[in-house]
């Protein structure tokens, strides 16, 4: 399949390069010095599922050069989709698709402004993932699964699971509750993430500090009822599934919020606890722990704080 990542970090990078391990046309799109390292180098993976150096995998930073494909991978984050999303057209065909897995809620209406939504599947993926050096994705292992809408059967869909399955990469769920799908990791990522950031513990921190098993709980209840107002029925046993899910994660694990508070960069922080915290006071729902996680990180959320003088 011919096949557009737009931008191939962590995520992008890793299913990119695997979807082009087993002879997919693969298109990496990235940026600065990552883009000249994979031009130069090649992309490698480092997994304890089996490394790989891909040295012809082409690279651009130019979407409009791409052309026509079968599958768009939105895998840019929220601070960068709509930058990217308008520059789609010129890729897309009556049977092109495009799959958005960022956390968050928010990713298919950004891109659907752009483009009718009944082209894009949206779905989440569980992987720790992300850049180590410039042309080089790393991932410590632990938890490989995708579960995307497969668009009721859609053809290009179906192929790309099969080349997915192919690729032996991740387990991929063909999902046809795809709503349920993005609110129940949305429900779970936003409380994880708003938990790790707030105590700079990665996961093995966050589960073995009472405290914060308490913080995280609160945030996941809250979460659920933001779904619940909303119409969205997540599994009676939704909380203790993500303890038990994300407790079982390698403890040095942490999440992409914090990596990316860490290193000063945007983050996603308004699409996770702050989005909570919005529609927690749009529904008349509370939500004190997402309210002061938001209130805390604002200052932080699109980079290194502004200090007065
Ligand atoms: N990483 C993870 O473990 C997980 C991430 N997710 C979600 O997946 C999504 C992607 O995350 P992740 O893979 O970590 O993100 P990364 O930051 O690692 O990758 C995104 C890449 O896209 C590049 N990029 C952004 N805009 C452009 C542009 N206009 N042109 C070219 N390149 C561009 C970025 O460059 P630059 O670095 O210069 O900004 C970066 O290299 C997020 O929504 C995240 O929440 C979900 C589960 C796990
Ligand atoms: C915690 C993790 C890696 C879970 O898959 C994640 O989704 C993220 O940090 O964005």
């Amino acid at each position: 399949m011919k096949i557009a990542v737009i931008g191939a970090g962590g995520i992008g990078g890793y299913l990119g390069g695997r979807l082009s391990q087993t002879g997919n046309q693969v298109t990496l799109v990235a940026r600065g010095g990552h883009l000249n390292a994979i031009r130069q180098n090649g992309l490698r993976i480092e997994s304890p599922f089996g490394c790989a150096h891909l040295t012809s995998i082409e690279a651009t930073d130019n979407i409009a050069a791409i052309g026509p494909v079968d599958i768009i991978l939105a895998t840019v984050k929220l601070p960068d989709l709509n930058d990217v999303a308008r520059q789609f057209s010129s890729m897309i065909t009556e049977t092109t698709r495009i799959i958005t897995l960022q956390n968050g809620i928010d990713a298919k209406p950004m891109i659907a402004q752009f483009t009718n939504a009944d082209r894009i599947a949206q779905g989440v993926i569980y992987l720790a993932a992300d850049i180590k050096e410039p042309g080089t994705i790393m991932t410590p292992g632990g938890k490989h699964q995708m579960l995307v809408d497969d668009l009721n059967g859609d053809a290009t869909m179906a192929a790309l699971f099969d080349e997915i399955d192919r690729a032996e990469a991740i387990d991929v769920t063909r999902s046809r509750d795809a709503e349920k799908v993005v609110w129940s990791k949305f429900t779970a990522q936003a409380s994880i993430a708003g938990v790790t950031a707030l105590t700079r513990l990665p996961l093995g921190g966050v589960f073995a500090s009472q405290e914060a098993k308490v913080l995280l709980a609160q945030m996941i209840d809250e979460a659920i009822a933001v779904a619940s107002a909303k119409g969205i029925q997540l599994d009676p046993d939704h909380r203790e599934t993500v303890f038990r899910t994300y407790g079982a994660q390698p403890g040095a694990q942490s999440s992409s919020l914090l990596v990316d508070i860490e290193a000063g960069k945007p983050t996603e922080l308004q699409w996770l606890s702050g989005r909570v915290h919005a529609l927690g006071k749009e529904l008349g729902v509370p939500t004190p722990a997402h309210s002061v996680t938001w209130n805390a990180l604002a200052a932080v959320k699109d980079g290194p704080a502004t200090i007065r003088a």
